[in-house]
């Protein structure tokens, strides 16, 4: 199969020279993964960890065995973790993988015009298991960034602005943005203004974070580092909701963690992860304070 560019992707990959693809049909997002680098196995472990084999079929696959996830465990990794369907089959045996990818769903499939926002959670991206070298490089990184104030900071955005433009965030003015205060704040509220009426849509990111932390976090296995959010929606389309969901259907909103690359496993399952908690209940104060 011949992959295409990808075109909705709003960060990463700088460092590896290599670009992210999309399946043609725009279903499958496939992230370049070096054989030589742990990141990719590290991330692949990952995603195998919450694959509920007794649940999904796959009694074939070796170590199969596992007990089946609590359905709430089930609901809250389908609802916020992409599909890897390759952790699902235990191989790369699938025709649509592609050997140097990892194959995720495409979280921008679907949409006319996709807004998209990165935003890196928790209030540093280290962790004490990482090792000594990479957790000074990390911490050299994290430095005057918004991480330990705001506990995230802006990886990439695109959203489209009242002419209909495209607005794409250049790396470099993300490493603005994320040394501000300010300039992340204003980065928030434009990336959820409606294109058309100019209006704030200020409920947007405090009926986001109240979701996220009503989920059962607690579950997961690991402790996650250097993770993102992954926010989509449809421009132009984002009004309040009038049940229980962050915002009505028509915006068609994705809020994903993506991006477990230096994820580290929990020595024990009571164990909190404190960096990543205390990120999404700083970025939830910091936007109350804005609304
Ligand atoms: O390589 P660097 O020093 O630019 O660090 C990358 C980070 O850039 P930054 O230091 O924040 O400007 C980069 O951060 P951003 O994407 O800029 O937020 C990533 O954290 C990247 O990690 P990975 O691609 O997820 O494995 C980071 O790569 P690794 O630390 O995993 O090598
Ligand atoms: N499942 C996905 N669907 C759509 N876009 C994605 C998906 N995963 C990642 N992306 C895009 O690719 C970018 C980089 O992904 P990420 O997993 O953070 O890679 P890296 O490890 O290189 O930082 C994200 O900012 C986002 O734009």
């Amino acid at each position: 199969m011949e992959l295409v560019d990808f075109e909705t992707q709003v960060a990463g990959n700088h460092a590896h020279g290599l670009t992210t693809k999309r399946s043609p049909c725009g279903t499958w997002f496939y992230k370049p993964e070096l054989a030589s680098d742990a990141r990719g196995t590290n991330e692949r472990a990952f995603y195998d960890a919450y694959v509920d084999r007794a649940w999904d079929g796959g009694a074939s696959v070796e170590g199969g065995a596992a007990t089946p996830r609590s359905a709430l465990e089930r609901a809250f990794v389908d609802a916020r973790v992409p599909r890897c369907p390759t952790a699902v089959t235990g191989a790369n045996d699938d025709a649509l993988d592609v050997e140097g990818y990892l194959r995720l769903n495409n979280l921008t499939h679907g949409y006319e015009r996709a807004c998209v926002i990165d935003l890196k959670i928790g209030t540093r991206t280290w962790d004490p298991a990482h090792s000594k070298e990479y957790v000074e490089k990390r911490k050299a990184s994290d430095e005057g960034t918004t991480l330990a104030t705001l506990g995230f900071k802006v990886c990439g955005a695109r959203y489209f602005d009242a002419n209909g433009a495209l607005v794409k965030i250049s790396r470099a003015r993300c490493k603005e943005i994320r040394s501000s205060e300010e300039l992340t704040r204003e980065l928030l509220e434009d990336f959820v203004r409606d294109p058309a009426s100019g209006e704030a849509n200020n409920w947007f990111w405090p009926a986001l974070l109240r979701q996220l932390l009503s989920e059962p976090l607690r579950l997961l296995k690991h402790r996650l580092v250097g993770t993102s959010l992954l926010v989509v929606y449809e421009s132009g389309r984002l009004a309040p909701a009038s049940d229980s969901a962050v915002c009505a259907p028509e915006a068609k909103l994705e809020a994903r963690y993506i991006d477990f690359c230096h994820s580290v496993l929990k020595e024990s399952v009571d164990e909190v992860d404190e960096n990543f908690e205390a990120g999404l209940k700083l970025f939830q104060r910091f936007v109350e304070e804005n609304r």
